[in-house]
């Protein structure tokens, strides 16, 4: 009997990420969405966290070099039709990937700026403008950059948490990424920036918006605001819907259509997962499947 030959070769999509332990968000994150979209995962770690549902406790930055042998390593051999980039972690990593990029010139590149946990915790150690000038070269390499408030407030120089309008608030993000997206804004190459609102509060009919802001116009795109506390990993899994479907060949308007919804019952099927009992992760698998849990989504 011959061997079973995909219709399709799957899209290669690399990680670039930190560790969680916790298995909510980053790599692990990276690679169940990957997974669930049929895409194949590839991963350059930067980073190993000790962390749960609590928060973070421990972090172990990677040395560059060790980075860049990863990148090198999988770009040669295997291939990459998207790069999904999460934490770096320190500035002489956040330089390694603006490197490979440089030289490798991946035809997708999404970049999640991350800086904080969901828990509070912070998850890079660089500051002032050694990090202002790492991420000018970064944003520069990226064709989606998918800042959360805060994020995108940092990037900008914004204050961008004093308005408590949905409306208004919303507004005042998307001219922050429409400097970003500028012709002498920092991102290059016509890219887009997606504005997440998780961040802020849910409109009238309890929804978030979230707005793809890109040189040629804008796409808000809403879903029901979720009530759980399970939203740890969120970031990381939307950034890695948006790289495979896009490495599948869909725009980034088409790529948030399609993944939107997904995580909306990826948030949903996050209370029967029974794990841990504070910022619980999002569920990246089939949600025909539970355990028992109480009603406090504790393991019955
Ligand atoms: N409670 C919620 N209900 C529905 N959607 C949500 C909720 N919280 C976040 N989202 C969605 O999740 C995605 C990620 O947004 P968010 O602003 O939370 O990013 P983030 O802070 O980077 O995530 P992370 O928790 O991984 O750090 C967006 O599409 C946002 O609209
Ligand atoms: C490793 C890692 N990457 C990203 C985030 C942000 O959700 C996190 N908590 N941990």
């Amino acid at each position: 009997m011959s061997p079973v030959t995909p219709l399709r070769p799957p899209a290669r999509v690399l990680a670039v990420a930190g560790s969680d332990s916790g298995g909510g968000a980053g790599i692990q994150a990276d690679l169940a969405t990957i997974g669930a979209w049929g895409g194949y995962g590839m991963t350059a770690v930067t980073a190993v966290t000790a962390q749960n549902t609590q928060g973070v406790q421990a972090v172990h930055v990677l040395p560059a070099d060790v980075v860049t042998a990863q990148l090198e390593a999988v770009g040669a051999d295997i291939g990459v039709d998207a790069v999904t980039i999460g934490m770096l972690g320190s500035v002489p990593v956040m330089h390694a990937v603006a490197d490979w990029l440089e030289a490798a010139r991946p035809p997708r590149v999404v970049l999640d700026p991350v800086m904080v946990a969901s828990s509070g915790d912070r998850l890079t150690d660089a500051a002032g403008e050694d990090a202002e000038a790492a991420w000018a070269r970064l944003l520069s390499l990226a064709d989606l950059v998918t800042p959360n408030v805060p994020e995108l407030a940092a990037l900008t120089g914004r204050t961008l948490d004093e308005e408590d309008d949905p409306a208004r608030a919303l507004a005042a993000a998307v001219a922050a990424a429409r400097g970003l997206v500028a012709a002498d804004g920092p991102v290059g190459r016509g890219g887009t920036v997606l504005v997440k609102g998780g961040h802020l509060p849910a409109d009238a009919e309890g929804c978030l918006t979230d707005v793809l802001v890109g040189p040629q116009g804008e796409t808000a795109v809403t879903a029901p605001r979720v009530g759980t506390r399970a939203t740890h990993g969120t970031g990381c899994t939307l950034s890695s819907a948006l790289a495979v479907l896009a490495a599948g060949g869909r725009s980034w308007e088409e790529a948030l259509r399609a993944a939107r919804p997904w995580l909306t019952r990826a948030l949903r099927g996050a209370d029967g997962l029974g794990v841990g009992d504070r910022s619980r992760p999002t569920w990246h698998g089939p949600l025909d499947w539970r355990v028992p849990t109480d009603d406090d989504g504790r393991r019955a």
